[in-house]
C-alpha cells in the first residue's frame, strides 16, 4: 500500500510542548523513531508552549524519558530541536513558528512545504490553537494530530467537530487513539482475516461470548482532580475499549485501504445496539485490604462525596446476522490487582455424547503486557492415561519473537503512521460521531443527579467488585473448574473425562 510520505524535510511542532504527555509520550516517539531510523535526520522539530523555558531547559526536561539513548543520539536528536514560548491566542508566536519554518525550508530549496502539528494540548485550547495555526502557518501540506478527548459527549463533540471542519479537512486530521498504535491491537485484522480457520468461525454459531477488559493496578492518585470528571467509561470505555471492540467484530474490509477499513468500522459501531442502563456493573474503589493504598475519596483533589466510576462493567449486544445473539462485556477498572488488557472471546460448548466432561474452547488475545495469543484446546494426558486436559496453542511474542524485533510503542507506530499520510490507525469523524452517540446516553444515565446509581465499593489491589463473576456468567462466560486449568502443565492430575 502507498501513502503520501512526508518529506526529508519537514517541519514538526509539538503544542502544549511543556505538559505531561509531550513530556512522556510525544518527545520520547519522536526520540524513538530518530533513533530507530523512521525520522530523517534532516527534519526540524519545534515545541510550543507558554511557558518561559531556555532552549536547554526545555531539552533537559523532554529527553528525561528517551529509552535506549546513546549519549550521542540524544545529541543528534536534540540538535534538531528547539522551543517557542508564547501564548496560544495571539498572533506573536505563530508569526515567529511561520517564519521558523520559512527560512528552514528556504534553507533547504523547500517548494512544497510539510509541516505536522502535534496538539499536546488541553481541549480547552485546540480552537484557538487551530484557528492561529490556518491564519498564520497553514502551508503546502499540513497534518495536525489532535489528542484525546474529542468532546465530553456527543454533543461537546460535535461542536469541536464544527470548529475544527472549516479550517482543516478530514484528510488533514488525525484523531490519536493511542489503542490502534498498539502491536496487538494491529495484529487483530491479520489475525481474523488472514488465518481461514478463525475468519469461518467468526460469528455466533460458534462463539459464545466475547470480553474485553482493561485492568490497570494503580488508582488515580495526583489525577483524581482530572478523572473526577471524567469517570472510567469516558476515560478508557468510549474510545479505547470500542476501537479494540470494532477491529473484531467488524466485517472484512475489501483491503487495507484506511477508508476501507474505517468505512467497515463505522458500520458495526452503526449495528451495536444502545446500551442497556440497567445491565451494568459500577463501583469505585476504597482503601487496600491492609490500608497501605487510599481509597478514591481519598485524594484530596476529588469531591468528598465523588460518585465517580473507577469501575465499570456493561453488556453490549450487535444486532446483525454474524452477532446477533452474542453477549458482550466491556469492563474496566483502576486500583485493581494487576494491570492487563486483554480479549476473551469463549466457544460454544462441543456436543458431550463421547466426553463424560469437556470444557469450552477459548482464545485469548493479551494487548498487554506482554502480547500473546493462546487457544485453549483440549487435548487428551500424554501417556498411558484417557483423561482430556485443557491445554493451550500458545503465540507468546516473548518466546516466540527475538528480541531483535523493535516493537513501536503505540505512539511511535502511530507519529510514523501520520508522517507516512496513513489514517488507518486514526479516528474517523464519523466513527467518533457513532461513539458518541452509542456512549451518550449510558453516560446521562450515570451522571444524572437524579438517577441514583448503586456504585459497588471494591478494596484496592483487589479483582474489582464482588459481584464480578456473576455478571461475567449471566453473559455467558464459563468459568474453568477449579483445578482442571493449570499453565504450565506439570502433573497430569487435571481433570476431564473421555
Ligand atoms: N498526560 C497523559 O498521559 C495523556 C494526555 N492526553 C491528552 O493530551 C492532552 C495534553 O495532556 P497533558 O500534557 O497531560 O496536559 P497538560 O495539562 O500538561 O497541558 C499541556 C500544556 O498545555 C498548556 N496548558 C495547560 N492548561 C492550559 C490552559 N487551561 N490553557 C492554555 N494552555 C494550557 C500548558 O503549557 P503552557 O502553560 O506552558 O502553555 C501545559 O504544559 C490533553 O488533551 C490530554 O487529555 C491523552 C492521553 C494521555
Ligand atoms: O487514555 C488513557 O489510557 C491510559 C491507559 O493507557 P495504557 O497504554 O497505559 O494502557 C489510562 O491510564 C488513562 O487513564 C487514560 O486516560
Amino acid at each position: 500500500m502507498s501513502y503520501h510520505s512526508f518529506g526529508d524535510y519537514t517541519t514538526i511542532v509539538v503544542f502544549g510542548a511543556s505538559g505531561d504527555l509531550a513530556k512522556k509520550k510525544t518527545f520520547p516517539a519522536l526520540f524513538g523513531l530518530f533513533r530507530e531510523g523512521h525520522l530523517p535526520k534532516t527534519i526540524q522539530i519545534i515545541g510550543y508552549a507558554r511557558s518561559k523555558l531556555e532552549d536547554d531547559d526545555f531539552k533537559d526536561r523532554i529527553s528525561k524519558n528517551f529509552k535506549g539513548a546513546t549519549e550521542e543520539t540524544k545529541k543528534e536528536f536534540l540538535s534538531l530541536v528547539s522551543y517557542i514560548s508564547d501564548p496560544y491566542d495571539t498572533d506573536e508566536g505563530y508569526i515567529k513558528l511561520r517564519k521558523a519554518c520559512e527560512s528552514y525550508e528556504e534553507k533547504h530549496g523547500v517548494k512544497n512545504p510539510h509541516r505536522l502539528f502535534y496538539l499536546a494540548l488541553p481541549p480547552s485550547v485546540f480552537t484557538v490553537v487551530c484557528k492561529q495555526l490556518k491564519k498564520e502557518v497553514y502551508a503546502g501540506e499540513t497534518r495536525i494530530i489532535v489528542e484525546k478527548p474529542f468532546g465530553h459527549d456527543l454533543e461537546s463533540a460535535r461542536a469541536l467537530q464544527r470548529d475544527l471542519a472549516p479550517l482543516f479537512t478530514e484528510e488533514e486530521l488525525y484523531r490519536i487513539d493511542h489503542y490502534l498504535g498498539k502491536e496487538m491491537v494491529k495484529n487483530l485484522l491479520v489475525l481474523r482475516f488472514g488465518n481461514t480457520m478463525f475468519s469461518g468461525i467468526w460469528n455466533k454459531s460458534n462463539i459464545a461470548s466475547i470480553q474485553i477488559s482493561f485492568k490497570e493496578a494503580f488508582g488515580t492518585e495526583g489525577r483524581g482532580g482530572y478523572f473526577d470528571s471524567i469517570g472510567i467509561v469516558r476515560d478508557v470505555m468510549q474510545n479505547h475499549l470500542l476501537q479494540v471492540l470494532t477491529l473484531l467484530t467488524m466485517d472484512r474490509p475489501v483491503s487495507f485501504d484506511p477508508e476501507a477499513v474505517r468505512d467497515e468500522k463505522v458500520k458495526i459501531l452503526k449495528a451495536i445496539e444502545p446500551i442497556d442502563t440497567e445491565d451494568l456493573l459500577l463501583g469505585q474503589y476504597t482503601k487496600s485490604e491492609d490500608g497501605t493504598k487510599p481509597g478514591y475519596l481519598d485524594d484530596d483533589t476529588v469531591k468528598p462525596d465523588s460518585k465517580c466510576v473507577t469501575y465499570a462493567a456493561l453488556g453490549l449486544s450487535i444486532s446483525n446476522e454474524r452477532w446477533d445473539g452474542v453477549p458482550i462485556v466491556l469492563r474496566a477498572g483502576k486500583a485493581l490487582d494487576e494491570s492487563k488488557v486483554e480479549i476473551r472471546i469463549q466457544f460454544k460448548p462441543v456436543a458431550k455424547g463421547m466426553f463424560k466432561e469437556i470444557q469450552r474452547n477459548e482464545l485469548v488475545i493479551r494487548i498487554q503486557p506482554n502480547e500473546a495469543i493462546y487457544l485453549k484446546i483440549n487435548s487428551k494426558i500424554p501417556g498411558i492415561s484417557t483423561e482430556t486436559s485443557l491445554t493451550e496453542l500458545d503465540l507468546t511474542y516473548s518466546t516466540r519473537y527475538s528480541k531483535d524485533f523493535w516493537i513501536p510503542e503505540a505512539y511511535e507506530a502511530l507519529i510514523r503512521d501520520c508522517y507516512l499520510g496513513n489514517h488507518s490507525n486514526f479516528v474517523r469523524d464519523d466513527e467518533l460521531d457513532e461513539s458518541w452517540k452509542l456512549f451518550t446516553p449510558l453516560l446521562k444515565h450515570i451522571e444524572s443527579s437524579e438517577n441514583d446509581i448503586p456504585l459497588v465499593k471494591y478494596a484496592y489491589g483487589s479483582k474489582g467488585p464482588d459481584h464480578l463473576r456473576k455478571y461475567l456468567e449471566k453473559h455467558n462466560y464459563v468459568f474453568d473448574e477449579p483445578g482442571s486449568y493449570q499453565w504450565p502443565l506439570t502433573s497430569p492430575s487435571v481433570k476431564g473425562k473421555i
